[in-house]
């Protein structure tokens, strides 16, 4: 269970984001929704260990993140917590396997090329373990990413406008892989978005204002 209690930020000079009590139960599928600069971003770097709020707690499985140490935070964050960005984040140099391989080993976790083959598979590009980022399509790629996000069975699966560069196909395509992925993971997912092609597929919604 993720919670959100009494949490606010204040960037240095600007204006204090309040943001409402959230209650995230294991296995739920959410929908971060806010107009431009109403704290998005922000909320999505807090419930990720990344940015410490001003004010207030976040647990994640009973354990308040930014009570830990910062290597506490970081082993903590590579095991329980998968990150899809807009555009994939990928290492250039090392192949599709070696840079899920490096997610394992980031998060202290030893190689596991079975886990490897398993999530490749599950996403339908297995045949590409071998190929380099730079190889693989923009659709394919982002597929990537999920595949690195939910590597290490993270407790929470947080996906930051993930289809707005991708085609309607594509789009759909991503979408429905990460509700999937998230269900044989169960992992909760948060979906920060902007696309109207993906509002439908939620049921729960929280809006900031
Ligand atoms: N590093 C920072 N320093 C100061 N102010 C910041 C910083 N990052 C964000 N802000 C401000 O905090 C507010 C929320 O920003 P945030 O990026 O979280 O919004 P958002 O909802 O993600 O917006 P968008 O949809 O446009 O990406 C904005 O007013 C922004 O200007």
């Amino acid at each position: 269970m993720i919670s959100l209690k009494s949490v606010s930020h204040q960037y240095p000079g600007g204006l204090r984001i309040a943001f409402k009590d959230w209650q995230i139960n294991n296995g739920d599928q959410w929908l971060l929704l806010g107009e431009s600069g109403s704290g998005k971003t922000t909320l999505l770097h807090i419930l990720t260990g990344i940015l410490k709020p001003s004010a207030g707690d976040v647990q994640i499985n009973e354990t308040s993140i930014y009570n830990l140490s910062a290597k506490e935070l970081d082993q903590f964050r590579g095991r329980n917590v998968g990150i899809i960005f807009q555009r994939p984040h990928l290492i250039k140099s090392l192949n599709i396997s070696d840079n899920l391989v490096l997610a394992q080993s980031l998060a202290g976790l030893p190689t596991n090329l079975n886990r490897v083959n398993e999530v490749l598979t599950s996403l339908g590009i297995a045949d590409k373990k071998k190929s380099y980022p730079n190889e693989l399509s923009q659709g394919q790629l982002q597929r990537v990413s999920i595949a690195r996000a939910v590597i290490n069975k993270p407790a929470l699966l947080i996906a930051d406008e993930p289809t707005s560069s991708l085609d309607d196909k594509n789009a759909t395509a991503v979408l429905e892989l990460l509700l999937q992925q998230s269900g044989i993971n169960q992992a909760t997912l948060v979906v920060a978005t902007h696309d109207k092609r993906v509002k439908d597929a939620f049921t729960n919604t929280y809006a900031l204002s």
